[in-house]
């Protein structure tokens, strides 16, 4: 039998196929478009992500040559908080999805601190108020979207996470469900009692009748037909969250840095919902109704600044060449950028950050540059990891690695390096795929725990250079923070 895991990324869709003994065997992805109509603003064709989804599925049993009755389950993971309103009766998305990145709601995000909220919703959903969950962006489409509001309050319009609108089309009877993963990054869900919050969604205005059944990440969530004979949809889970599951983070303090498009740091807490000030309480996931939760540090760019770097400023042909260009040179030359393109996520939250290079002179060449760029990916992660290590109560003995950049060996190092704990590499870097198979094929009774922990193979251990000058990078990197804050106000 085999599992696949269905992983709707921002840029792409991907499928792939495992056998038992967790092999990846065959892998199919689309890419997905970003539209940005205005600035600050990112939006997406949710019919195109279904679409490719579905393709991507078809395409990879098609190469394998396997039909749907060999398939155990599917299990679905998906870029989170991006959102979309569908209508109830024929599927159609009222408006674009909005993504996660989008910052059309700062706006409101801004009253909702005015009105004292922030507190309260910090305490009942583990989040910081900003633009980048999903309420304030609901909120949004029924006030702006003409008709919009009115369909909501009959009934006719339904919302939910890129998972819940997946399932719903994928599914004949049309289930409308998401998972506590999804749910929590809502800013509608109490992630103590694993429930919509009645109180913030008549805070929102968001009928609740709109929102999907909330089910465990590892669940016989529902059947699809679009491969043949029925397969099990056995499981949903946020990528991020997916991520420290793939990786196999089942213990308390065990940690997990996704290196993609941004970068997502998530530390397993266990029963504990106690995130410092600055970091985020999430849902890890649930399975047979208990919730492990996480800590978790939002980083919105990480390999896009290397993408920025070779697409708009031609300083790189490949992402590839920003590691050999920064072995080029001893040292960052003082050069220190601050990727705030989108402002900072976790730990400062400010939406009006913007990015900047630093120390620049004469000397400065693109290997600086490049240099400099990778540490930025490094710096950022250090100070989560740091929150964590002074303020939470959690220590963090060793960082699990994955997501594109993660092939980067100095960027690894110099990880290494900063944190003064080692950076574990694995040889699947598909982690976030691996998480939503081996939830799937938890609930379809192919694997259990202490199975899926033997399936994960190491690549690579990077381990801390002794004489590093920890205290000197770090304080040029804090210095640099703080002349990025509150550029755009
Ligand atoms: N060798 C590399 N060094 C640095 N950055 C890289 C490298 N390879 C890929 N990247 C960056 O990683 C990102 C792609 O990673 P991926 O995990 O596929 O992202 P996502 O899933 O967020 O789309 C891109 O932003 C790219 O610039
Ligand atoms: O699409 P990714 O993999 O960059 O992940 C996006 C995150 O889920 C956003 O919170």
């Amino acid at each position: 039998m085999y599992i696949i895991a269905l992983d709707e990324g921002t840029t792409s869709v991907r499928a792939i196929l495992y056998d038992g003994t967790g092999k990846a065997i065959v892998s199919s992805s689309k890419p997905i478009k970003i539209k940005t109509p205005r600035p600050g603003w990112v939006q997406q064709d949710a019919e195109e992500i279904y679409g490719k989804a579905v393709d991507v599925l078809k395409e990879l049993i098609n190469k394998a040559g396997v039909a749907a009755r060999d398939i155990a389950a599917i299990g679905i993971a998906n870029q989170r908080e991006t959102v979309v309103v569908w209508d109830r009766k024929t599927g159609m998305p009222v408006y674009d999805a909005i993504v996660w990145q989008c910052r059309r709601t700062a706006d409101i995000c801004e009253k909702i601190k005015a009105e004292g909220m922030a507190e309260e919703i910090f305490n009942k959903t583990g989040l910081e108020v900003d633009a980048y969950f999903s309420a304030t962006k609901i909120k949004w489409i029924l006030e702006n979207v003409p008709g919009a509001l009115y369909k909501a309050l009959n009934g006719q319009l339904i919302a939910g996470t890129i998972d819940s609108y997946l399932i719903w089309k994928l599914t004949e009877e049309h289930k409308h469900v998401t998972d506590p993963t999804n749910a929590s990054r809502t800013m509608l869900f109490n992630i103590k009692e694993l429930k919509w919050d009645k109180d913030l969604i008549r805070y929102f205005d968001i009928p609740i009748d709109m929102l999907p059944e909330v089910v465990d990440s590892s669940s016989k969530v529902g059947y699809t037909s679009v491969l043949g004979d029925p397969v099990l949809i056995g499981g949903i889970i946020g990528d991020q969250q997916a991520s420290l599951f793939g990786q196999c983070c089942f213990d308390i303090g065990e940690a997990k840095n996704t290196y993609g498009t941004g970068s997502f740091m998530l530390i397993n807490t266990g029963d504990y919902i106690k995130a410092p000030s600055g970091l985020l309480n999430t849902v890890g996931w649930t399975i047979r109704g208990k919730a492990t939760y996480a800590i978790e540090g939002s980083i919105f760019i990480s390999g896009a600044l290397i993408q920025w770097l070779r697409d708009q400023m031609g300083i790189l042909k490949t992402a590839q060449e920003s590691e050999e260009l920064a072995l080029q040179v001893s040292d960052n030359g003082g050069i220190y950028i601050v990727p705030a393109f989108t402002g900072l996520g976790a730990p400062y939250w400010d939406m009006y950050a913007r990015g900047l290079i630093i120390g620049i002179t004469r000397g400065t060449t693109k290997a600086h540059i490049a240099r400099a760029a990778l540490e930025a990916m490094a710096y950022q992660v250090y100070d989560i990891f740091d929150m964590v290590e002074n303020n939470s109560g959690f220590a963090i003995k060793s960082l699990k690695v994955d997501g594109g950049a993660s092939s980067n060996n100095f960027l690894m190092q110099f990880q290494a390096n900063i944190l003064g704990v080692d950076v574990i590499r694995p040889e699947d870097l598909e982690t976030t795929a691996r998480g939503a198979a081996y939830m799937s094929g938890l609930t379809a009774g192919v694997w259990d725990m202490e199975i899926l922990k033997k399936l994960n193979k190491e690549d690579r251990v990077f381990k801390p250079d002794i004489d590093f000058d920890r205290a000197r990078a770090i304080k040029g990197w804090r210095r640099a923070v703080e002349r990025s804050k509150s550029w755009a106000i």
